[in-house]
């Protein structure tokens, strides 16, 4: 994939003083460690083979010196490490905020291809390594590069022939490095791929954890997770191979050049034409040189993993929301509730057949209708036009003769208010839960809406009252109790519109009465549609609309669909049989 250096180097900006800041401290760091070898040269060489009744006192000034260096260099790395990383982190931070807020405005059709722990897994994991590569990699390309090039000249200049014997090993170390960087590459993306395994065997596993337990598979699942426990293994003691055959052999390679340099460096010493501090100061200098490579080389696999975060993190950011408000939508501020279907097709995907072609409905403000139908009909395919969750293939949808595809989409949802059978809560406390349906509302709003909503009395009964913590997906909660704070939400909402869709299939006869009781108290002036399989439970419907793969095929009154004898007839005796 192509890798986009503009908007990956835009990240920079808001921290370009504090990183070029960085970026200086890490060269004055480098550039002083060069320094200390030569003042080791000094002394060895012209201070103690010189006057010895004054060396004393030139120590102490060298000595000094060291200590102002050595505390210079130390600062130098102190910022590049703390301040380095911080620069990194921010980065980091605001690419996980930008890729967040993006995934908010994807749409359905996105989500239903996409899988949620592959998706949590580019926002947690890719971007920690891209952090490392935007602070790592110029820092270290620059601390080494200085260092090398440091290196290489000073030695040049005190034995050029020495210099070049330690030069010709460092392309043996280069090749050696790369060729086993390879293998280590492989090897950590194969540790990658067995760690998400295991990840994605925990996630499966914990939860269905309500699953497992009640089919008593407990062994299975341990024997299911200590498989992939053992492949996660496996791979990181190969991992672990490739890594002791690689420092220790760059370890070997050095030690060679070391005794390559004290054998030449002792033959030159004897035929004149070096001295002993020369061949300490080239033992001092030879790791600045060796170093770099060996770092190089092994820092191109973090960068190359920063990279393919990068590159992941761009395949969403490129994804673009498949549904937007217009430039130029318009702002309702609330509407009377009339809502048409003016000749509307819909297929999910272009590989998918049509769910409904020209369909054609029209509901009036305040009125309340029943959609019924076979399943897979596509009743809540039909709802989910309304609020723009999808758009249709052909045809239009109109909100008060309001095209939906020209109203601002968050004043369009502000309008509409859905009550599921299977209700989402988020971990909080019930307040928290209720306050979703309008942010910001205050106490007493949220208790009057739980009051209206029949919740009010068990909410007291539990040990917080309203501030209860419901648990992950409000599992303390039964399913009339979640239903009923789903209920709660929505009057608190307000909204003109309303969408229930099988809101109380799942319920107890008791439980059933009370939602009911409630929801028909919040029908109450508010476009209605509900979509129910229990036939017995719209029997009030104003209107009731029978949906088929056909398409509408009939709509009336209860009585007069019965009269009818067609469709709705024909699941209307079904289900009575079926109770009796
Ligand atoms: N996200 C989706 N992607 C692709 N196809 C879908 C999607 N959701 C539903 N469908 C298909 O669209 C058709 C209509 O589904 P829909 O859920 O609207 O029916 P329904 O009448 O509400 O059914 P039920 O009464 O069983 O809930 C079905 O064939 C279903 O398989």
């Amino acid at each position: 994939m192509h890798f986009p250096i503009k908007k990956f180097l835009s990240y920079y900006r808001p921290y370009l003083r504090l990183f070029l800041s960085v970026l200086a401290c890490a060269f004055i760091a480098s550039a002083v460690t060069l320094v200390i070898p030569l003042l080791v040269r000094y002394i060895t060489k012209d201070v103690l083979e010189g006057d010895l009744s004054i060396a004393l006192g030139k120590v102490c000034w060298i000595g000094g010196l060291m200590l102002i260096l050595v505390a210079i260099q130390n600062i130098g790395n102190y910022v590049v490490d703390y301040k380095g990383h911080e620069v990194g982190g921010r980065m980091e931070r605001d690419l996980r905020s930008e890729l967040f807020a993006h995934m908010q405005k994807l749409s359905f059709s996105f989500y239903d291809k996409e899988k949620t722990g592959q998706l949590m897994s580019r926002i947690t994991n890719d971007l920690l390594l891209l952090s490392e590569l935007y602070h790592h990699g110029p820092e270290d390309y620059l601390k080494y590069l200085v260092r090398f090039i440091g290196a290489f000249v000073i030695l040049f200049m005190i034995n050029a022939p020495l210099t070049l014997a330690v030069f010709c090993f460092l392309p043996i170390i280069g090749v050696f490095s790369l060729v086993l960087n390879k293998w280590l590459n492989r090897a950590y993306k194969r540790n990658k791929e067995r760690i998400a395994d295991v990840n994605a065997q925990v996630e499966d596993s914990l939860s269905g954890i309500r699953v497992v337990q009640s089919f008593a598979n407990e062994q299975a699942e341990i024997r299911k997770f200590n498989q992939e426990n053992q492949r996660f293994f496996e791979s990181r003691k190969s991992t672990y191979k490739a890594e002791a055959i690689y420092y220790d052999g760059v370890e070997t390679l050095i030690q060679l050049i070391t005794i390559t340099v004290i054998v030449f460096g002792s033959a030159s010493i004897v035929h004149h034409k070096l001295d002993l501090a020369d061949l300490i100061t080239f033992l001092l200098y030879i790791g600045y040189m060796v170093e770099p490579i060996q770092k190089l080389t092994h820092m191109s696999t973090q960068l190359q993993e920063g990279i393919t975060g990068f590159q992941r993190f761009m395949e969403i950011m490129n994804v673009n929301p498949a549904i937007e408000s217009k430039r130029d939508a318009v702002k309702l501020d609330r509407v009377n509730g009339e809502i048409s279907f003016k000749n509307v097709s819909f297929r999910y995907d272009d590989d998918f057949a049509p769910v409904f072609a020209d369909l054609s409905l029209r509901v009036h403000p305040g009125e309340y209708v029943a959609l019924v139908g076979p399943s897979g009909a596509g009743k809540t395919t039909l709802c989910s036009l309304i609020p723009r969750f999808y758009d249709v293939s052909e045809g239009e949808v109109l909100v008060d003769g309001w095209n939906v595809r020209d109203i601002d989409l968050k004043s369009l949802r502000n309008q509409i208010g859905i009550v599921q059978q299977d209700v989402y809560l988020f971990s909080g406390t019930v307040m928290d839960n209720i306050r979703y349906g309008k942010p910001g509302a205050s106490d007493e709003e949220i208790v009057a809406a739980a009051k209206r909503a029949n919740a009010h009395d068990f909410i007291m009964n539990l040990p917080n009252g309203y501030h209860s913590e419901i648990g992950q997906r409000g599992v303390r909660l039964s399913g009339g109790q979640k239903q009923r704070l789903s209920i709660a939400r929505v009057f608190l909402k307000n909204p003109p519109v309303l969408i229930l869709d099988e809101a109380t299939s799942a319920l107890d006869n008791e439980s059933e009465s009370i939602i009911k009781d409630s929801l028909e108290h919040l029908a109450k002036g508010r476009t209605t549609i509900v979509i129910a399989h229990r036939l017995s439970t719209i029997r009030k419907a104003e209107r009731i609309i029978v949906l088929t793969e056909d398409g509408i095929v009939e709509e009336g009154t209860h009585e007069a669909l019965l009269a009818r004898d067609g469709v709705y007839a024909h699941l209307y005796a079904k289900q009575f049989e079926l109770q009796v």
